[in-house]
């Protein structure tokens, strides 16, 4: 029999996952039963770290809730596993409730404040300090805690989340605990996938503790992790009759003289990515130099918005990368406009709006918004963090319908990329309120559907922050998008394959080498 395609990777905000855990509990597993297995999970991952590094004594933190119950569990398990293991308390441990009372009180050892733990002869520190109910920033006795943990050096396992870590958003408000390995439940967070959150983890072991997955029936989620289980099923299928337009034309729109290597980079990535035919589309003083360096790629002149218009009146042309190194005046934002009023109902024409098509319209993000919605276009917009606070840093005047995720933030507070506003809630909101899909980009780059699904990266590699590297991903949106993909699935494949591209040339990558890089890519991912 074949086998069953590997499903999405869902991620969990700690309320969902309280969600998953009061279902269970509700469905008659006690929820001391999920403490236990979870404490074990902890205990199992110290016992292999310490295989790893050696050494026998564990220095186990454990705060005043849940989390601090895992890590009384855990406790108990390495003792009996022969290890030395001192355990301190945040806060007094009489007053814990519930499992994590019973955790405490089924701990034989001594507990001493945290203050009396001696980090000197530890091998492991084990961070039970807080997990999900984590809520403000650190302060006080938790706050030296976390710092004096991050100083002393030892490897710490985390338990859930490192503490400090928010896990629905990745943020930290003053300080986290800096860990090797965490030991997440169930399934990941997004505090997992987000910075810093990521970079603090070390290395996330999901574990199960006895909750089904039958659960998420009831919770939905719609966050998951960007891997090809997301979009697998919608990526392009070749016919044996197939011809080239039936790969879709894709047009990328080149800047004046000086400024034409971002689209050229944009369109070799789109034909790379499947497109049938790629035409670029050059001011006429530029054509010259366009038509220099392009082989396969098409090149046409364009100089105005009207020279648009009767170019679209073919159409054939079924997508545009508008915006790479266009230049940011008006007639950007009437080029824009022509574009996507050129699309009907009976006239398909998918656009992936990039760099200066974005910065054009700001801070008028309203008026973007009205034209993409008024629109029969399919719509991706793929701001890198700068462009996204630009057009979104001026206030909704009427405010749009709020996202329905956890810590959904006003519209207004869309361009605040530093506070406990997540990157995620900040695309997902402004999705949907653009009613475009939003490629928010970056090391953990997000991709929001005004549907409100979501999806986050942790594949791109640092040498992807080159000049370049952003034109070439609209260029790979374009062409997925020529073939029909779904805008939410080719953006986020596009995502991935261009982290891909990244991770396997290596150091020493430059914009150029990424389009190329594309065949082995895809080999792989069929293969795969
Ligand atoms: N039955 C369950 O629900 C299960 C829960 N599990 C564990 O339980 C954890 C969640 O437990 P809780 O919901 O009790 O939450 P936590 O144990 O993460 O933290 C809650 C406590 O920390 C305090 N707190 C939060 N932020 C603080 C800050 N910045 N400074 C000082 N105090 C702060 C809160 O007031 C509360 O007392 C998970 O992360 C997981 O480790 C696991 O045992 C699996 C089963
Ligand atoms: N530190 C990083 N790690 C991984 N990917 C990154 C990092 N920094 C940037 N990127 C990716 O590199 C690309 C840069 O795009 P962009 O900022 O638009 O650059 P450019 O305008 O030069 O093309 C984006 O896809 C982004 O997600
Ligand atoms: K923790």
């Amino acid at each position: 029999m074949p086998t069953p395609p590997d499903p999405p990777i869902e991620l969990l905000t700690p309320s969902e996952m309280g969600r998953a855990d009061a279902l269970t509990i509700a469905g008659g597993v006690p929820g001391y039963a999920l403490m236990l297995k979870a404490g074990q999970n902890v205990a199992d991952a110290a016992l292999d770290l310490l295989r790893e590094t050696g050494g026998d004594k564990i220095a186990i933190f454990c705060g005043p809730g849940n989390n601090g119950g895992d890590g009384y569990v855990a406790a108990r398990f390495l003792r009996e596993a022969g290890l030395q293991v001192a355990v301190g308390a945040l806060g007094d441990p009489r007053f814990l409730r519930g499992d994590a009372k019973q955790a405490f009180q089924d701990w034989p050892g001594e507990t001493r404040a945290v203050e009396e733990i001696d980090l000197g002869v530890a091998d492991l520190v084990i961070d039970a300090l807080f997990g999900a109910g984590f809520s403000r920033p650190l302060e006080g006795r938790a706050l030296q805690t976390v710092e004096r943990i991050n100083a002393a050096g030892n490897p710490v396992l985390a338990v859930d989340v490192p503490s400090g870590v928010d896990g629905a958003t990745g943020a930290m408000g003053s300080a986290c605990v800096r860990a090797k390995k965490t030991v997440t439940f169930f399934r990941q967070k997004p505090g997992h996938a987000l910075l810093p959150g990521r970079a603090a983890c070390g290395d996330v072991l999901l574990t199960q503790i006895g909750i089904e997955s039958a659960v998420l029936t009831d919770i939905a989620p719609k966050t998951f992790l960007n891997l090809p289980s997301l979009w697998r099923e919608h990526l392009p299928r070749l016919q044996i009759e197939g011809h080239k337009y039936a790969r879709g034309h894709l047009l990328v729109a080149s800047g004046p003289m000086t400024r034409t290597g971002a689209a050229r980079l944009a369109a070799r990535a789109g034909l790379r990515a499947g497109a049938g035919l790629v035409t670029l589309v050059s001011p006429t003083e530029a054509l010259a130099v366009n038509a220099a360096h392009l082989t396969a790629i098409m090149l046409r002149a364009a100089d105005s918005a009207d020279d648009w218009r009767d170019l679209l009146a073919d159409r054939r042309f079924s997508v545009c990368v508008f915006g790479p190194a266009f230049g940011t005046g008006r007639k950007t934002v009437e080029i824009a406009e022509v574009l996507l009023a050129a699309a009907e109902e009976d006239r398909p024409l998918a656009l992936v709006l990039d760099a200066d098509a974005l910065t054009a319209f700001a801070p008028d993000w309203e008026v973007l918004a009205q034209r993409i919605k008024a629109s029969a276009a399919r719509v991706v917009l793929t701001p890198h963090e700068g462009e996204f606070s630009r057009l979104f840093s001026k206030k909704a005047e009427t405010a749009p319908p709020v996202s329905p995720s956890e810590r959904a933030p006003s519209h207004e507070s869309l361009a605040q990329p530093a506070d406990f506003t997540s990157k995620l809630d900040r695309a997902r909101a402004a999705a949907e309120a653009v009613g475009a899909v939003i490629v928010l980009k970056g090391a953990d780059t997000v991709v929001a559907s005004p549907d409100g699904r979501a999806s986050i990266a942790a594949n791109a590699p640092p040498t992807l922050a080159t000049a370049g590297s952003g034109d070439v991903l609209a260029g790979l949106i374009g062409g997925l998008l020529a073939q029909n993909m779904p805008s939410f699935e080719a953006a986020a494949c596009a995502v991935w394959l261009h982290g891909e591209a990244g991770n396997l040339f290596g150091p020493g990558l430059i914009a150029e080498d990424l389009p190329d890089l594309l065949p082995k890519v895809l080999a792989g991912l069929a293969r795969s």
